[in-house]
C-alpha cells in the first residue's frame, strides 16, 4: 500500500474520474472529501439531480460533517493548504500507475546519462585530434594543441640539473655541448658552431634517459617539452600527425628549448610499417625535422631501448644523427646513485654503501633508486630511527628474489634438504679458486626458489676467464651433488632444475661462442642465428655435455673431501635460516686450515 500526501484535492478529483485510481470505499470517500473541500460537489449534485437543487444544502452539510468534522470553513475555496487531502493509493490500478511512472522517470534519466556521457567521449575525442577547427563547434583548445603545450613551460617546474644523474658520465659529457648551445645560441653559433637538430639516446631500460634529457633543459634553464611516442599512436588516421605538428608549433614559440620524445620505436620502428597512419606519424616528423633550421634552438631528444628497430629515415644526416648511449651503471656508478638516494635518509653504522653498490650488479638506476626506497620503508614499518645494512639487503633481495615468503609452510625435510644444497654451492664457492666471493647464504624461501646462495664479484668484469667460467660451472653444480651425497641419489629434487639450466647455458657459451672448446675450435655460433652443420652441432652437444660431467665430478670429488664443513655450513644454515659473508667465513674456515694441516703432514 502506498501512502501519498497530496495537499491538492483536485488531482484527487482528476484522478478519481480518470479512473486510474481504485475505486474501493475508502478512496471514494477521500473523492467525496475533496470534492468538498472544492466545492466542486455542488455541480455534481445539480448534475445527478437534473439541476435539482433543492436537496443540496443539507447533502452537503452532511457530506462536510463526514470529509472534515464539523468546521464551518472547510469547504471554502483557499484552506486547501491549511488541510491538505491525505490520499491513500491502494495496491491495484494505482500502484500500478505510481510503478509506471517511476519506471518512466528511470528510464529518461538513463537515457540522458547516456546521452551525457556519449556526447562528453565525442567532445573529448574530437578535441583530441588536435584540432578540427571552430567549423565543427568544438574547441581547440586541448590537451595536444599547441595553446596547452606553450602553457606548460617545464624550465620552472623542471628543476632537474647533471647533479641528479650519476652514473653516466660519458653521456652526460657528450650532452654537455648541447647545454652550452641552449644557454646562448647566438653566441654558439657565432663562433662558428654546428649543432645536431635530433638526438637519440638509446640503453636499456631504467638508465635515465628521461632524467638526462630533463637535466639538459634543466642545466640550461629552458622549457621542456615531453611527449612519449606511444601517444601520437591512435586510432584514427591522421591525429598522430597533427598531434606531433601542434608539438613543434609550440616548441617554436618557445625556442630556445628542448623537445622530448620518449620511445620513438613506437612511431619510427621499421617493424610498424604497416599500419598506414603510424606511417603518417613519421612522416609528419621527419617533415619536422626537416622544417626548422639547426640554428633555430630547438633540439630534439628522443629515446629508445631498440635502436635496430628504428626507421633508417630518422637517424639519417640532420635528423637523429647524434646518438648517446646510456648503459647500466658500474658499480661506481651504482655507488653514486645509492649515495644520491640515500644522501638526505638517516643511516645506521653498518651500512656499507660500497658494499651494496658491489652486491647489486645489473641493477639499473630505478631499480636502486627503487632499492633505497623499499629500504626507507621497510624502516618505517619497523619503526627504526634510521635505515639498516638488513633493510637495504631485505630490498636488495626483494628486487633480486620477489618477496620473501614467510607464511609459507616448509616440512622439515624441505628446509634441510635445501640447508644442504645451499650449503653445496657455498662450500664449492668457498674452496675453488676463480669463484666469486659468497656474499650470503639463506633458507628462507623467496619468490619461487626456496634457498639462495649471493655471490659479490670484487670488481665488475669485463671479460671472464675460462678458469672463472669453470668455477662457475662447479658453483651450479654444488646444489645437486650436496644433495645426493647427503639423501642418495633416489631421493635428489626438482630444485637444481635452475642450477643445471644456468650451467648448460654457461656450457654452451663456453663451448660456441668463446672458443673453449678444443674440440669445437675457435668458432663463435650464436643460439638461433647461422646454423651450424650437424657435424659441428653434434660436437657442440658432446663438449656441453662433457663440461657438465666433468664439473660434476670434480664438485662430487670436492664435496666428499669437504664433508665435514657442509655438515656443518647446513646445520648453521638450519639454526639461522640467512648467515652473513663474515658468518660462512667463519665457519668454514677452520675446516679449510684442518685440511691444510693436513695436507702438509702427509707431504
Ligand atoms: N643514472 C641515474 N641517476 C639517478 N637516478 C636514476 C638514474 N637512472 C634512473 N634513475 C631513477 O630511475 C627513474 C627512471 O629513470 P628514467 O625514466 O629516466 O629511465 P629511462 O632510461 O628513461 O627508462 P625507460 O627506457 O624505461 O623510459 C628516474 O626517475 C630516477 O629516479
Ligand atoms: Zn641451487
Amino acid at each position: 500500500m502506498v501512502l501519498v500526501l497530496l495537499s491538492c484535492p483536485e488531482a484527487t478529483i482528476k484522478r478519481f474520474e480518470q479512473r486510474i485510481h481504485s475505486t474501493d470505499a475508502q478512496c471514494v470517500a477521500e473523492y467525496i472529501r475533496a470534492l468538498v473541500l472544492t466545492n466542486a460537489i455542488s455541480d455534481y449534485l445539480i448534475d445527478e439531480y437534473n439541476g435539482k437543487s433543492a436537496t443540496l444544502p443539507a447533502l452537503l452539510e452532511e457530506l462536510k460533517k463526514r470529509a472534515g468534522g464539523l468546521d464551518e470553513n472547510l469547504a471554502t475555496p483557499g484552506m486547501t493548504d491549511k488541510y491538505p487531502l491525505h490520499v491513500v493509493m491502494v495496491e491495484g490500478r494505482g500502484s500500478r500507475f505510481l510503478k509506471e511512472l517511476v519506471s518512466t522517470c528511470l528510464l529518461m534519466i538513463f537515457f540522458s546519462v547516456m546521452w551525457m556521457a556519449f556526447a562528453a567521449f565525442l567532445r573529448k575525442y574530437v578535441s583530441n585530434m588536435g584540432g578540427m577547427g571552430p567549423s565543427a563547434g568544438i574547441s581547440t583548445s586541448t590537451a595536444y594543441s599547441p595553446k596547452e603545450y606553450s602553457k606548460e613551460t617545464p624550465a620552472e617546474k623542471n628543476s632537474k640539473t647533471f647533479k641528479d644523474v650519476k652514473g653516466c658520465d660519458e653521456a652526460k659529457e657528450e650532452l654537455e655541448e648541447i647545454v652550452e648551445y641552449l644557454k646562448d645560441p647566438a653566441k654558439f653559433t657565432r663562433l662558428g658552431g654546428k649543432l645536431p637538430k635530433g638526438i637519440l639516446l638509446t640503453g636499456p631500460p631504467g638508465t635515465g634517459k628521461t632524467l638526462l634529457a630533463k637535466a639538459v633543459a634543466g642545466e640550461a634553464g629552458v622549457p621542456f617539452f615531453y611527449r612519449a611516442g606511444s601517444e601520437f599512436e591512435e586510432m584514427f588516421v591522421g591525429v598522430g600527425a597533427r598531434r606531433v605538428r601542434a608539438l613543434f608549433q609550440a616548441a617554436k614559440k618557445k625556442a630556445p628549448c628542448i623537445v622530448f620524445i620518449d620511445e620513438i620505436d613506437a612511431v619510427g620502428s621499421t617493424r610498424k610499417q604497416w599500419e598506414g597512419h603510424t606511417k603518417k606519424t613519421l612522416h609528419q616528423l621527419l617533415v619536422e625535422m626537416d622544417g626548422f633550421e639547426a640554428n633555430e634552438g630547438i633540439i630534439v631528444i628522443a629515446a629508445t631501448n631498440l635502436p635496430e628497430i628504428l626507421d633508417p629515415a630518422l637517424t639519417r644526416p640532420g635528423r637523429f644523427d647524434r646518438h648517446v648511449v646510456v648503459t647500466n651503471p658500474d658499480v661506481r656508478g651504482r655507488q653514486e646513485i645509492l649515495e644520491l638516494y640515500l644522501h638526505n635518509k638517516p643511516l645506521a653504522e653498518d651500512v656499507d654503501v660500497k658494499l651494496l653498490a658491489r652486491g647489486t650488479p645489473g641493477f639499473n638506476g630505478a631499480d636502486l633508486a627503487n632499492l633505497v626506497n623499499m629500504a626507507a620503508l621497510k624502516a618505517a614499518v619497523e619503526g627504526t630511527d634510521n635505515i639498516s645494512n638488513s633493510q637495504l639487503e631485505f630490498a636488495k633481495d626483494k628486487i633480486i628474489m620477489g618477496t620473501e615468503r614467510k607464511s609459507f609452510v616448509q616440512s622439515e625435510e624441505s628446509r634441510k634438504l635445501t640447508a644442504y644444497h645451499e650449503s653445496g654451492h657455498a662450500v664449492v664457492a668457498f674452496n675453488t679458486i676463480g669463484a666469486h666471493p659468497i656474499h650470503k647464504a639463506t633458507i628462507t624461501p623467496r619468490g619461487s626458489a626456496l634457498g639462495m646462495v649471493s655471490q659479490i664479484p670484487e670488481k665488475d668484469e669485463t671479460s671472464v676467464s675460462k678458469i672463472q667460467m669453470l668455477a662457475r660451472l662447479d658453483v651450479a653444480m654444488g646444489g645437486r651433488v650436496a644433495e645426493e651425497l647427503i639423501f642418495g641419489a633416489e631421493q635428489v629434487t626438482t630444485g637444481a632444475r635452475s642450477d643445471l639450466q644456468h650451467a648448460t647455458a654457461l656450457a654452451r657459451h663456453m663451448v660456441s661462442e668463446c672458443g673453449m672448446s678444443e674440440d669445437v675450435g675457435p668458432i663463435f655460433i650464436a643460439v638461433g642465428e647461422q646454423r651450424p652443420s650437424q657435424d659441428i652441432q653434434r660436437k657442440i652437444d658432446a663438449e656441453v655435455v662433457r663440461l657438465l660431467k666433468e664439473a660434476y665430478e670434480r664438485v662430487k670429488a670436492l664435496l666428499k673431501k669437504h664433508e665435514a664443513a657442509l655438515h656443518a655450513l647446513a646445520n648453521a644454515l638450519l639454526e639461522h635460516e640467512t648467515l652473513t659473508s663474515k658468518q660462512i667465513h667463519q665457519i668454514l674456515s677452520p675446516f679449510q686450515q684442518a685440511d691444510e694441516t693436513t695436507a702438509e703432514a702427509a707431504g
